[in-house]
């Protein structure tokens, strides 16, 4: 590896998701998330989700060969050193082997997965072999895990309504073998605050931000995973990295965009 200016070299991070043509989930998010926190953002695309005005903003989904997901991970690792990677939606059984095939060319010091098991309005029943996948070949790999509430009560097998719900789905998630849990409330649970909270194996931290509006926001699940991706990839701690990503969604989302679709998009410039 060339070294020209050791004091110019910043940490590194790869994101492995989809691109949504709107720049508000997965791919452009993750990216946009790392540089603003001054980290070098590459990464693997997984499939491609456009939106179509003209049928009730519909999902249009294509997913990008396997053999190729697995090249775009096998070059990112080759041009630069790489510890921490984040993962998110990956969308099809092949797309999942061949991400589990890429994670196993190195060791790893954190793996980050976002569960996206459908995008916001997608059928609920298309979820389900993805989820399995994701529990038998990403899993195992991943150092902290980032559900919603729909991805906790899905991987959880738990209704969950109330805080109490919350923490104990996350406990269950943990006993998949996941070290570091991060459920989401975010706008499902009731009360003034957007509650998420972090399961490390023996304590349960709960982290709150007033609830901005009622509606969701595009991208606001990306942001928070690809915040505390870049924050591992700087060297911090688990919950010091959750603690920074919880601000930064904030942050994005009190700087949100309209977009000529049904949700806004967060947008992360001008942090700090
Ligand atoms: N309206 C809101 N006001 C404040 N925080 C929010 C709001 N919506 C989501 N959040 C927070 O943003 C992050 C992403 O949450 P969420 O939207 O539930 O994820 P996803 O995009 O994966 O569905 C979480 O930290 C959640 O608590
Ligand atoms: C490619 C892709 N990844 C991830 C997501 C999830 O995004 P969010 O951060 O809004 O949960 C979406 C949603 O549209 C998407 O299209």
């Amino acid at each position: 590896m060339k070294t020209v200016n050791d004091s110019a070299f910043v940490p590194t991070a790869l994101t492995i998701a989809g691109n949504a043509a709107s720049g508000a989930g997965g791919l452009p998010v993750d990216l946009k998330t790392f540089h603003e926190l001054g980290v070098y953002g590459m990464g693997a695309v997984t499939c491609l989700v456009s939106f179509q005005a003209d049928a009730g903003w519909g999902h249009s989904f294509f997913p990008i060969p396997p053999e190729q997901i697995l090249q775009q991970i096998r070059s990112a690792i080759q041009i630069r050193p790489i510890e921490v990677t984040k993962i998110g939606m990956l969308g099809t059984v092949p797309s999942i082997e061949a991400t589990a095939e890429g994670l196993s060319l190195q060791q790893w010091k954190h793996v980050v997965l976002d569960p996206v098991l459908i995008c916001k309005g997608q059928e609920a029943s298309s979820a389900l072999a993805v989820d399995q996948a994701l529990i038998e070949h990403i899993l195992p790999s991943a150092t902290v895990v980032t559900p919603n509430l729909f991805e906790t009560q899905a991987l959880s097998g738990r209704q969950v309504t109330t805080l109490d719900e919350l923490k104990d789905a996350a406990r269950a998630i943990g006993d998949l073998g996941v070290p570091y849990v991060v459920a989401k409330g975010g706008l499902g649970l009731p009360g003034e605050d957007a509650v998420d909270v972090l399961w490390d194996g023996s304590e349960i931290t709960e982290f709150r931000a007033r609830k901005r509006g009622d509606q969701p926001l595009n991208g606001a699940g990306c942001t928070l995973a690809a915040a505390i991706t870049a924050e591992l990839a700087k060297g911090a701690e688990v919950e010091a990295a959750v603690s920074v990503a919880r601000e930064f969604v904030t942050h994005a989302i009190d700087h949100r965009q309209p977009l000529n679709m049904p949700n806004d998009a967060v947008w992360q410039g001008g942090w700090r």
